[in-house]
């Protein structure tokens, strides 16, 4: 017998990833569009979340309630800002629902209070949910652990739109991770995300990041290994947002079955060691 489909909130429903998954969760067999939540002070308040993502009336009005939305739903969608995703996590805790986290740009603290969370949710978190970045992250540690010897330095190259808040990208900082994995080493301790002025020589060991700004540009990321006489590059390029949209819904239907914990996206595409 097929379970009824999942009952989601799209919190963050006026973003750009909030009217995207909006659009595919109405395309979604197994998923319906249970409410849609903005900040309170919102100018789409009352408007149809459908209509407003351009997919036809669907007779979910916008609300700024999550209590009220959370309490018969099944799991909630939020790529929003780091303090609303800290809040909704804690609100997915109390009502035992799946919290899918593509927000970026967490602090230390904000990280520790969505662990405390996850002991009551089940939240799956990944800065980035496409099926094509996770993959890379799985290259991008094999490639670092056969070119650990000296002489391969690593570097994460990222661009996105000129809206964008945060960086480096909660991808770049993914394949950082990815690469620090690889090699053995702490990411926190190699990491050099900023380089300005007279910097001295490249450390060798170190993880660097650079960040590009501009246009439309959905998101591009790579990670080059060079070495001496040789490059490697691993790239990835996305060109529509419905690839994280649908990875999230993926990760909610996934996250049904789960008991109460932190996941990731290797957990939902079965690319993680442990599970
Ligand atoms: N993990 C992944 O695969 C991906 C992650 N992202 C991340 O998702 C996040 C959002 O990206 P994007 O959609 O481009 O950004 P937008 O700014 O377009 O959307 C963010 C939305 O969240 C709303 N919002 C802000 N505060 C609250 C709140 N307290 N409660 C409810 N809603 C709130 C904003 O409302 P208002 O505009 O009124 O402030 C806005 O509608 C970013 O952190 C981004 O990096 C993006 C794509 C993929
Ligand atoms: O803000 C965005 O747009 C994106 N954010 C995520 C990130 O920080 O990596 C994922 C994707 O690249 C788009």
């Amino acid at each position: 017998m097929t379970s009824p489909a999942m009952k989601l909130v799209v919190v963050g429903a006026s973003g750009r990833m909030g009217q995207t998954l909006i659009r595919v969760i109405s395309e979604t067999e197994g998923a319906v569009l249970h409410a849609a939540i903005d900040r309170p002070e919102s100018p789409v308040l009352g408007k149809d979340a459908g209509e407003l993502a351009g997919v036809g009336t669907l007779g979910v009005p916008v609300t700024d309630d999550p209590l009220k939305a959370f309490v018969d739903a099944e799991g909630v969608l939020d790529f929003t800002v780091p303090a609303a995703s800290v809040e909704y996590a804690g609100l997915a805790a109390q009502a035992r629902i799946v919290h899918v986290i593509g927000t970026t740009g967490f602090s230390e603290d904000d990280e520790t209070q969505i662990k405390a969370a996850a002991r009551h949710a089940r939240i799956i978190k990944s800065g980035n949910m496409s099926l094509g970045v996770n993959l890379l992250g799985e290259l991008v540690k094999q490639a670092a652990a056969a070119l650990s010897a000296k002489g391969w330095d690593i570097e994460v190259l990222e661009m996105h739109h000129r809206h964008k808040v945060d960086a480096p990208s909660g991808t770049a900082l993914l394949l950082g991770e990815a690469a620090a994995e690889g090699r053995g080493i702490s990411l926190k301790e190699n990491a050099v995300k900023v380089r300005d002025g007279h910097t001295g020589p490249r450390e060798e060991g170190t993880i660097g990041f650079a960040t590009l700004r501009g246009g439309s540009v959905v998101g591009e990321h790579s990670v080059l290994l060079a070495g001496e006489g040789e490059t490697v590059s691993l790239s990835h390029k996305a060109t529509d947002r419905s690839i994280f949209a649908r990875g999230a819904v993926q990760a909610a239907l996934w996250g049904r079955a789960e008991k109460p914990g932190l996941y990731s996206m290797l957990d939902v595409l079965g690319l993680s060691k442990t599970h």
